[in-house]
């Protein structure tokens, strides 16, 4: 079958591959019981991965050795994407401002002292933190700090992206703030793994789903497309290739209706999502129209 996301796909493996985990066990002291053995699980690019698992069963125990934070007491991790992490608990009380804070991680991605200042007032304002800019750290309110903690996860353009539990103290614009980035990462080829208590978090758009379970993975088939009972939106576009990865993975239906012409149906609560996927995609996609779908799925 033909790859979908060549792009994507091939400039990730070739740069530093995939993250992968092979025959990982972990237990905590030479002692201890093993929290997690035999486990086998590959981040592949542009994919959205469900860690679930009762209370204890070693979901950030699998999700800190995925960021490469701890390693495994027997097993192979191998494969270097560039990483970011929204750990359970978040170190608050480091030294900065919240922007002083982002706009350092940024300079150390690589961007000069206007463009980090720049992209981490960007990320504050998305999440509706922008007020809080010249809050310290310290002094931070515990949502506010989380929406730092995940922007300084987003501000790094993850090749594999880890969450652990990223939406809890978020309010509700955050919380979607964050479905939208997470959304727009997997799009752009980012591996995403997350931990929520909300079933329904990222549900229809996730690929696997993992159950963390008497110490080993359970791989069983994601929920079906959350929102498609109800309205949808036709988007019709024309592009140069073929539709991205990511695009087609929000789409209930694609349908090739000219030269480079293609008519996308969504549900209406992803088609900002769709919209934003295929009009930053390199070459971006040009958009012919953009309607409520009929019974049909027709404009
Ligand atoms: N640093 C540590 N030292 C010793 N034991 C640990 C450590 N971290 C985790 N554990 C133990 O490993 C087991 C799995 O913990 P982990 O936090 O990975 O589970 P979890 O599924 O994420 O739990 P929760 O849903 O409560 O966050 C638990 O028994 C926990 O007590």
């Amino acid at each position: 079958m033909e790859d979908p996301l060549p792009g994507a796909r091939e400039r990730t493996v070739r740069m530093h591959g995939a993250l992968r985990l092979e025959g990982v066990g972990r237990r905590y002291g030479l002692r201890g019981p093993w929290v997690l053995r035999g486990v086998d699980l590959t981040a592949d690019p542009a994919t959205l991965i469900r860690v679930e698992g009762a209370n204890g069963t070693g979901k950030s125990t699998l999700l800190r050795l995925l960021a490469r934070v701890d390693a495994p007491t027997e097993g192979r991790v191998t494969g270097r994407p560039r990483t970011a992490h929204v750990p359970e608990r978040f170190p608050a009380a480091l030294p900065f401002t919240a922007l002083g804070y982002l706009t350092h991680l940024a300079a150390v991605h690589g961007l000069d002292r206007t463009a980090a200042e720049r992209a981490a007032g960007d990320w504050l304002e998305r999440f509706g933190a922008g007020t809080h800019a010249r809050t310290p750290m310290t002094r931070l309110s515990k949502g506010s700090s989380q929406k730092v903690a995940v922007a300084q996860a987003l501000l790094a353009e993850p090749e594999l992206l880890i969450l652990d539990e990223a939406w809890t103290g978020l309010d509700t614009d955050a919380r979607a703030e964050l479905e939208r980035a997470v959304a727009e990462r997997t799009a752009a080829g980012t591996a995403v793994v997350f931990v929520d208590h909300d079933p329904r978090r990222l549900a229809g758009t996730t690929d696997v789903v993992y159950a963390v379970r008497d110490g080993t993975l359970h791989r069983r088939v994601p929920q079906p497309a959350a929102g498609a009972d109800g309205p949808h939106t036709v988007v019709e576009v024309r592009g140069p290739s073929p539709l991205p990865e990511g695009a087609l993975r929000l789409v209930v239906s694609a349908e090739e209706t000219g030269d480079r012409t293609h008519r996308l149906t969504v549900p209406a609560a992803r088609s900002d999502v769709l919209l934003r996927a295929l009009l930053t995609a390199s070459p971006p996609w040009h958009v012919v129209g953009v309607g409520p779908a009929d019974r049909e799925g027709r404009p």
